[in-house]
């Protein structure tokens, strides 16, 4: 199987359960492993027969500025199922975290991995 994987990846969003975590973005870090539909890019050399990792922190950042989830349960699932739908994927790794929130915690969050149902 073979995965694109993006790491550190940080945005931009309106994320938690407190007031005032409706009203101000914070900075959340992604790290994604994305098993590929296929391994046809390793021979032709196209991007089109490649699953593009640009359009996929495009779509993600679109998702994250129109949109407040309270957990980042719900922000990793909505994230994991829509790479599994629109870019075809089999199976997907998806962490979220966020930075600096709970004094003595550097990073916090939450890593789920899900399957296309066939
Ligand atoms: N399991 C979770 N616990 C908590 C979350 C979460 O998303 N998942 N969120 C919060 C608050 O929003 C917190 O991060 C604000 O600092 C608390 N617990």
């Amino acid at each position: 199987m073979d995965i694109i994987f993006l790491k550190e990846f940080r945005t931009q969003t309106l994320i938690g359960i407190y007031p005032w975590e409706k009203k101000i973005p914070q900075t959340i870090e992604l790290d994604l492993e994305i098993a590929l539909p296929s391994s046809r890019a390793c021979q032709t050399d196209h991007i089109d027969d490649a699953l593009d990792y640009s359009l996929v922190t495009e779509r993600i950042n679109s998702m994250l500025s129109n949109q407040h989830f309270s957990l980042l349960e719900t922000l990793t699932e909505n994230i994991a199922q829509m790479i599994l739908t629109e870019f075809n994927s089999p199976w997907v790794k998806v962490s979220a975290a966020k930075l600096d929130v709970i004094q003595g915690v550097k990073k916090l969050g939450i890593c789920i991995q899900r399957s296309r149902k066939n």
